[in-house]
């Protein structure tokens, strides 16, 4: 069965369709690519995915569930977490409370436990540090855990923002452009780093990417969206080979 099952989305600004009809369907563990040239409609998608906009029709379903129509707290509990093409880190706070700050889908406590250090309070707070290092750790962070995130390089940076919206627990992550702004090695790291993610806790993870190295390399398949309308779809390399691909890309 499909975790993630998009139909018939839509959504126009002004006289501009930028996503027409757009279908998607991704298996659990996938690692699915979402691509195109600059302008086609990508990051609209993922804004529709996750409540930032309201699509004029269609309809979005994770694990069975119906997402569409609900805002973007509801459906970060419901399951989907994203990073930005433009990190967004609370930059002020540390590398281990950015992660931490995640972790409130999962564990709670009250105002009053928290204000009056109560057990459940001190023993919830030392669960969500186990429990964030560890994120840390995955993504060689642990080191760094007291820094402030904006102390941080821009590659370790947007890793910290994956290790974030890790831990939310999502069914489905969404990375956009997780390689933008990073150099090869950077680059090169990241890909262990997303591939070691979708292992260790079997994720689903849906990405918007240029780098077509990184594509190539680490999904499974591909959609290609051009003027908002899927243009091909399906295993990567035979994706990458077709002629209309190949032609979107060089008419860029
Ligand atoms: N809030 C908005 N209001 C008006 N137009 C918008 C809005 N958001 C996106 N657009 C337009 O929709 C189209 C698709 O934009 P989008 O950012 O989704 O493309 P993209 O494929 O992610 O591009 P890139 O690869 O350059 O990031 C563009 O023409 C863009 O200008």
């Amino acid at each position: 069965m499909a975790i993630l099952e998009v139909n018939n989305l839509s959504i126009s600004f002004g006289g501009l369709m930028a996503v027409n009809d757009f279908g998607l369907n991704i298996e659990e563990g996938q690692l699915y690519g979402l691509i195109g040239p600059n302008g086609a409609g990508k990051t609209t998608v993922f804004n529709l995915l996750t409540g930032v906009y309201k699509p004029d029709q269609g309809r979005v379903i994770l694990d069975g569930k119906e997402l569409t129509g609900k805002n973007t707290i509801e459906i970060n509990q419901e399951g989907i977490a994203r990073t930005f093409q433009n990190i967004r880190l609370f930059s002020q706070l540390s590398v281990l409370d950015n992660v931490k700050v995640g972790l409130h889908n999962d564990y709670t406590y009250s105002t009053i436990e928290g204000i009056l250090r109560l057990p459940r309070y001190k023993k919830t707070e030392k669960l969500m540090t186990e429990r964030a290092m560890e994120l840390l750790e995955v993504f060689g962070l642990a080191d760094e855990a007291e820094y402030l995130a904006s102390n941080l390089p821009y590659g370790k940076q947007r890793k910290l923002e994956m290790a974030r919206a890790l831990a939310t627990n999502p069914k489905l992550l969404l990375l956009d452009e997780p390689a933008a702004g990073m150099n090869p090695n950077e680059t090169a790291e990241l890909m262990e780093n997303i591939k070691f993610v979708r292992d260790k806790f079997k994720m689903t993870i849906l990405l918007i990417e240029h780098d077509m190295k990184l594509v190539a390399g680490i999904c499974e398949k591909l959609t290609v969206l051009n003027f908002g309308k899927v243009l091909a779809e399906g295993e990567t390399s035979a994706v990458l080979h077709d002629p209309k691909v190949i032609t979107a890309y060089l008419g860029e």
